[in-house]
Formats: structure tokens, sequence, C-alpha cells
């Protein structure tokens, strides 16, 4: 199909974001989506926020000492109420009830949607304007819906301030915070990669490493190492892959 310059998405700030490696062995493919005819077409949308933020000093979280290199950024991932790992966000119903004619005001939308439901889950964030990542959907689904990604950085005293905030939240669907261990330990496993071996939501664990590396947090060199090691484990345990078998 021949493509109108009108029908594509040209945002700067998505191409700045592309990620260079998509992590191999993805048994769920999921598809970058810049168009926004297409969006448009999609019944359902949801979008998900990561808030992170970077510490001037390094820092060793839980006082491990044989960590390689202390931390210097936070990244924050919520456990769901169904056990796996994402980012605070959900389905924002108003783009699917009044889809807006331009992308710029979609995007307005989603912002406000997912701001919306960073603060009924976690009780912070709700003027937050952040900023857009990229949009993907879930191939082989009957029923199509685009993930759309946000991120957001915080400064380190309102990283701190967000446990805070979280614990006096109503929201029944978060039954926890976790920072996202970014190292690995000097066995090969420990750390990011048998964080990796967690049940994800969605293309978390995708949107996860996309960021990882567009903000040149880790190297690429120990992104693929995490992701084949954490591939690795799951084999071993017999499990299967099933934390690369994304929940829908
Ligand atoms: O962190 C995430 N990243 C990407 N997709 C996610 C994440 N969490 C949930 N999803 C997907 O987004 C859609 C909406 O789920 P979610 O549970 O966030 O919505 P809700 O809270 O509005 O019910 C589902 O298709 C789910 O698989």
């Amino acid at each position: 199909m021949e493509e109108t310059q009108s029908s594509k998405v040209v945002d700067s700030s998505v191409a700045a974001h592309k990620c260079p490696w998509t992590p191999p062995n993805h048994p769920n493919s999921f598809v970058d989506c810049d168009d926004f005819e297409m969006m448009k077409k999609c019944p359902y949308h949801a979008a998900h926020l990561m808030l992170w933020s970077r510490d001037e000093k390094p820092f060793s979280p839980y006082r491990l000492e044989e960590i390689p290199l202390p931390m210097q950024t936070k990244i924050l991932m919520q456990v769901r109420f169904d056990g796996s790992f994402g980012f605070p966000g959900g389905f924002v119903d108003e783009v699917e009830s009044n889809m807006p004619s331009t992308f710029p005001e979609f995007l307005s939308l989603l912002q406000q949607g997912v701001s919306r439901e960073l603060f009924e889950e976690m009780n912070f964030g709700k003027d937050m304007r952040p900023s857009y990542v990229y949009s993907c959907y879930p191939t082989g689904k009957e029923e199509q819906v685009m993930l759309h990604f946000f991120m957001c950085q915080l400064s380190p005293a309102q990283m701190k301030a967000i446990s805070w905030c979280s614990i006096i939240s109503t929201s029944d669907e978060v039954v926890g915070l976790s920072l996202v261990p970014l190292f690995t330990l000097n066995d090969g496993r420990r750390g990011l990669p048998t964080f990796l071996t967690n049940s994800f939501a969605g293309n978390a664990v995708e949107q996860l490493l996309k960021s990882i590396l567009t903000e040149g947090i880790l190297s690429e060199e120990e992104v693929k190492k995490a992701y084949q090691v954490a591939f690795q484990l799951l084999q071993k345990r017999g499990a299967g892959t099933q934390a690369f078998e994304f929940i829908r």
C-alpha cells in the first residue's frame, strides 16, 4: 500500500527514540506504528508511562557491595494485581469514544489519559505532561489494542516522594512498586537478567529495554547479554519462556 506523506506521523521526538536493537527470539511480535491513519482505525488505545530519575551521585541499591558499577538511574515499575510487572497507565477511553482528527490532539488526549491513570494508581503526577516515545500493536490478535508509551524524567526528590504517594493511593490494581535492577552481578545472572524472567504485561519488557537503550542507561551489549541470560534461565527452569509471552 502506498503511503501518503500526510498519513505518516512526522514527529522528531519519535525518531529520536527509535530503538537500535529489537530483542531477538521475541515470540510475541509487536509492530511499531507511526502511522496516524492506522492508529485512528484501531478500536482500543492504552498508554503507559515510565517514570525515571538520574541521581548525581552513583549509589548501590540494596547495600550490595558486589555490584560492579553502582546505579545512577532509577526506573520505576509496578507489580500489578495479576502478579505481572508493568508501567503505570491503562486504557484511554477518551480517544476511543472521540477520536481526534489530528495527531497532536490525539497525543494530548493520551498524555492526559496516562497522567490521570498515574494519579489514580499512584496518587501522583496529575498535571504531568510526559514525553511521547513510540506506539506499537500486537500482531495476531483479533482485538487490536494500540499500545502507546511515554516517559517522564523526575528529579531524585520526586522519585523518593512517589513511594509515599503510592502508599496512600486507593487503587487496587497495583500491589507494589519496584525499581529495576540496572546491573548484573558477578555471577552473570542476578540483577537485570533475573528481573527479566518475571512476567510482564503487554510489551512492557520491550518498552523497558528500549528506554534503557535510548537513554543510554546501559550499553547495547549489556542489554543484549541480560536478555539472552534471562531467556536461558527461563528455558533451564523448564518453565518455557512465559515471561516473553506477554500477558494481554
Ligand atoms: O506496562 C505496560 N506496558 C505495555 N502494555 C501494557 C502494560 N500494562 C498493561 N499493558 C497492556 O495494556 C492494555 C491495558 O491494560 P491495563 O491493565 O494497563 O489497563 P486498565 O488498567 O485500564 O485495565 C492491555 O492490553 C495490557 O496488556
